[in-house]
């Protein structure tokens, strides 16, 4: 890692590393660093907070974090400072955290080091979610984000750049750098409102558009690193002979995801352009460029997971576990039964079958599923998953990583992922995940989980409003309290014991159908 950290940002990273290595985690998260920074409670990033309405200890009571047990964890034998966390695997969403907090570092004065308030401004930009559940705890978490990331109208301009390239008297060539940024900068927000599109009224997701909209204040942000005066002087449209060329390709579009496709290809060439011809201008600019472009590729990477998810379980919305029965008779006999009630997925879910046993049922359900045109999923093994022809496999937070899984399944079987909470749900839709288990919403027959370890209708709720990734709240569901899942929010629902425990399967599964077609009637 190259970033310049202030002594107190060093502090904090290594203190995210140790917390990461000491809660078993393969490489640093945001949360971690939310904890380390507010560790310290002298901080920038810790004063920041508290000015914002919350002191550090409180910080650490509603993230459930303890204070750093230093003496533990090098006893555990994870030294705090001996392992700086620079060389300690970073996810995804710490790079772009710790590369937001680099550019707004260079922004305040282009040289200056990271501070923790570079950080925790990378953590609003980045991360926000780490913060969301310190709103609820007296935090004024958009003070602190006009504070940290000023708006786009607020932003002030960066000084004007040194020396003469972009000054047009100079000479013709300065002019066409200009009109090649100016084409380079429309096209890249042009593309990107139009994907944003795409989230907002195409795939009607909260987190997607949110993100999209970032990242669209962040180039509006960069771009100020040009002066707009120059770059409108040199613009020239009707001159340009690129105008007039139009291929077959840019004419016809054959559906709404080949033009999300065609313009994060366009976005990102655009901003590939701004990088390159930046570089004539200010290294450091043409650097903000590039994180961008990277931010753009996950982007895109996430919002075709999505497209790709949404088609393949749009409209499904009962998803009925079957397993644990004594022969391949009984998952036969049940399955079918589901199916006549109207459940339109089912999950395979074995624990202690042998392998080869296990990969029978895999392939009788994926018969039985196939012909009522129902969806199979797989729980826990993606390799078996592969075999059968399923549809899609289930991952817990114990399981293989969504990464891992996806080298094994290949591109197109649909990975669904247990969530318990709310910094679960940001990781496993970052992760790629194509829906989305949503619980224990209640107590369990068929799983059992400690009172504390509940998620209850809140989190439904929460999981309603950020994401619309196809999601099925799981957990004690039945035909007695289905309606207040729906009621908070949920239009999906995965059960077991509800249908495979009751009397007359096919009865509860057509109960439980008919809650939701309702549900879903009436919005
Ligand atoms: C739709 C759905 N949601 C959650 C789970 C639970 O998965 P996991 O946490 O891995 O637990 P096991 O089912 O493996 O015991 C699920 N299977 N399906
Ligand atoms: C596997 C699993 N994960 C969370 S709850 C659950 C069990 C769902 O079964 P039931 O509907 O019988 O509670
Ligand atoms: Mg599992």
């Amino acid at each position: 890692m190259d970033e310049t950290l202030t002594p107190g940002a060093r502090r904090a990273m290594d203190r995210a590393a140790s917390r990461a290595r000491s809660r078993g985690a393969a490489a640093v998260e945001p949360a971690d660093l939310l904890a380390a920074l507010l560790d310290e409670p002298e901080s920038r990033a810790s004063e920041l907070v508290a000015e914002y309405g919350m002191a550090p200890q409180d910080v650490r009571e509603a993230l459930g974090a303890a204070r750093l047990d230093e003496d533990a964890i090098e006893a555990a034998g994870y030294g705090l400072l001996d392992e700086p966390a620079v060389d300690s695997p970073r996810s995804s969403a710490i790079r772009a955290v710790v590369g937001e907090a680099t550019a707004r570092a260079r922004a305040d004065g282009r040289k200056a080091s990271v501070g923790t308030e570079h950080l925790l401004a990378g953590l609003v930009a980045e991360a926000a979610f780490v913060l969301e559940p310190l709103r609820d705890a007296g935090l004024d978490l958009d003070g602190l984000r006009d504070a940290l990331i000023r708006d786009e109208a607020e932003v002030e301009p960066l000084p004007p750049l040194e020396g003469p390239p972009l000054d047009l008297s100079d000479s013709t060539r300065t002019v066409d750098l200009a009109r090649v940024l100016d084409a380079s900068a429309n096209r890249a927000r042009e593309g990107l409102r139009v994907v944003e599109d795409y989230a907002r009224f195409v795939l009607d997701d909260p987190g997607l558009t949110r993100r999209l909209k970032e990242a669209r204040h962040r180039l509006a942000d960069a771009l100020r690193g040009f002066d707009p005066d120059l770059l409108l002087a040199a613009r020239d449209t009707r001159e340009d002979v690129g105008t007039h060329i139009m291929t077959h390709s840019e004419q016809v579009r054959e559906n709404p995801r080949a033009v999300l496709a065609a313009n994060f290809k366009r976005t990102g060439e655009a901003l590939r352009s701004l990088e390159e011809y930046g570089k004539l201008v200010d290294v450091w600019l043409a650097g903000r460029f590039e994180v961008l472009r990277y931010d753009v590729y996950t982007l895109e990477k996430l919002m075709m997971t999505a497209v790709h998810a949404y088609r393949s379980l749009a409209d499904c919305r009962l998803m009925v576990l079957v397993g644990g029965l004594p022969t391949l008779g009984d998952v036969t006999w049940i399955v079918g039964e589901a199916l006549a009630g109207g459940a339109d997925v089912i999950q395979l879910r074995e624990k202690g079958l042998p392998d080869r046993e296990l990969l029978t049922r895999a392939r009788e359900v994926r018969i039985l599923t196939a012909q009522a045109k129902a969806r199979f999923i797989l729980n826990d093994r993606p390799d078996l998953a592969r075999l059968s022809g399923a549809d899609g496999v289930h991952l817990g937070q114990d399981d293989v990583t969504v990464r891992d899984a996806r080298r094994i399944v290949g591109p197109n079987l649909v990975i669904g992922v247990s969530t318990h909470e709310r910094a679960q749900l940001d990781a496993a839709i970052v992760s790629g995940a194509g829906y989305l288990g949503v619980g224990p919403v209640f107590p369990s027959a068929t799983k059992d989980f400690a009172e504390p370890e509940l998620a209850g209708l809140a989190y439904v709720r929460t999981v309603a409003e950020t994401t619309n990734l196809p999601w099925f709240a799981i957990g004690g569901v039945d035909a007695t309290n289905v309606d207040r899942v729906l009621e908070a929010g949920a239009s999906r629902i995965a059960v077991s014991a509800a249908v495979v425990k009751a009397d007359r399967p096919r009865a509860a599964a057509a109960a439980l159908r008919a809650a939701l077609d309702a549900a879903a009637d009436g919005r």
